[in-house]
């Protein structure tokens, strides 16, 4: 594959590009804070001084952005991609955003002739690094099929599921999911903490029974610890929380376990805790202040 365009260097994007570089991919990178470049540079990797220049520069680009705004803003401002896709361009998003962000976008792509595929990812920062990510493709076929090389590097697998907004969903559908059995997850521990129990052993109970999974066994001691170093930060799960909620809404699906979680991430954001890992709602319940 030709030279990979890649937009957006946060948790996710330096990973991921830092991965395809070291998979002999040649990447040129751009993001908002464009010192966050350096570290991809010293690596091999070149800059594009805006995304319209890495747009014109490479066949195939990716961007790893924050939110819809983010994703929008890339895209459409000034700058940004539309000024340079066309024909023989290929925009591949994999920001988690709704369907009506990612639909908007290929819009605007495809009516210059250019080719979108969405693209977000399950999996976290660990598995960004480790090119174990799950990518929930959906949007033009050839261009998944197209991007297969690159997505064998950035992940274990990877599904196409049919039309544009069909990923943006199934990925808000896997982190409602995960972000309420994160709060389920932080009243146990502080449950099994006031009633007198040591964590550390429900811990243990909770592994070998049938609700072990990777998220309590790897997050599960650091919690107890009061230790939420970044790796999903929790501004980013309320964010897909309220995206999920709004699918919710456009569906009459009733969610009050996933309404719940969301308040409870908003109120581990009004404290400040945005920037943690969102393991940091455990604070939420662990320091008395719920969301009552
Ligand atoms: N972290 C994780 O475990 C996972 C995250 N995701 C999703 O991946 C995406 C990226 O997540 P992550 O890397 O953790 O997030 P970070 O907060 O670490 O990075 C966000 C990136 O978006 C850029 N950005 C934010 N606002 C704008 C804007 N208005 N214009 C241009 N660029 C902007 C930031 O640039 P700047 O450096 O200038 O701020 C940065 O490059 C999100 O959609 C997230 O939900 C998906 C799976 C796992
Ligand atoms: O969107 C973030 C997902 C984090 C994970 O799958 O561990």
């Amino acid at each position: 594959m030709e030279e990979i365009g890649f937009l957006g260097l946060g948790i996710m994007g330096k990973a991921m590009s830092m991965n395809l570089l070291s998979h002999g991919f040649k990447v040129t990178v751009w993001n908002r804070t464009l010192s966050r470049c350096d570290e991809l540079v010293e690596h091999g990797a070149t800059v594009g001084e805006t995304p319209a220049a890495v747009i014109k520069k490479c066949k195939y680009t990716i961007a790893m952005l924050s939110d819809p705004a983010a994703a929008l803003s890339v895209v459409f401002d000034k700058d940004g991609v539309l000024e340079q896709i066309g024909s023989g361009k290929n925009y591949i998003d994999m920001s988690t955003v709704d369907a009506e962000t990612s639909s908007k976008i290929s819009e605007a792509i495809t009516s210059k002739g250019g080719c979108f595929l969405e693209a977000p990812v399950s999996g976290s920062k660990k598995p960004a690094e480790d090119g174990q990510l799950v990518i929930l493709a959906a949007g033009e076929k050839a261009l998944y099929d197209a991007a297969l090389p690159v997505f064998d590097v950035l992940g274990k697998k990877s599904f196409f599921l049919g039309q544009v907004g069909n990923g943006a969903k199934m990925k808000l559908v896997v982190n409602m999911t995960m972000g309420s059995m994160m709060n389920a997850f932080s009243e146990g521990i502080v449950l099994a903490d006031k009633s007198g129990l040591n964590p550390q052993i429900l811990l243990d109970v909770l592994d070998l029974g049938a609700i072990a999974n990777p998220m309590f066994k790897m997050k599960g001691p650091s919690m107890i610890q009061g230790n939420y170093p970044p790796a999903f930060p929790l501004k980013h799960q309320q964010k897909d929380m309220r995206l999920a909620l709004a699918l919710g809404d456009e569906n009459s699906v009733a969610m009050p376990v996933a309404a719940a979680s969301n308040e409870a991430f908003k109120k581990a954001r009004s404290m400040g805790l945005g920037d943690l890992d969102f393991s940091a709602v455990h604070e939420t319940v662990a320091s008395g202040k719920g969301s009552s």
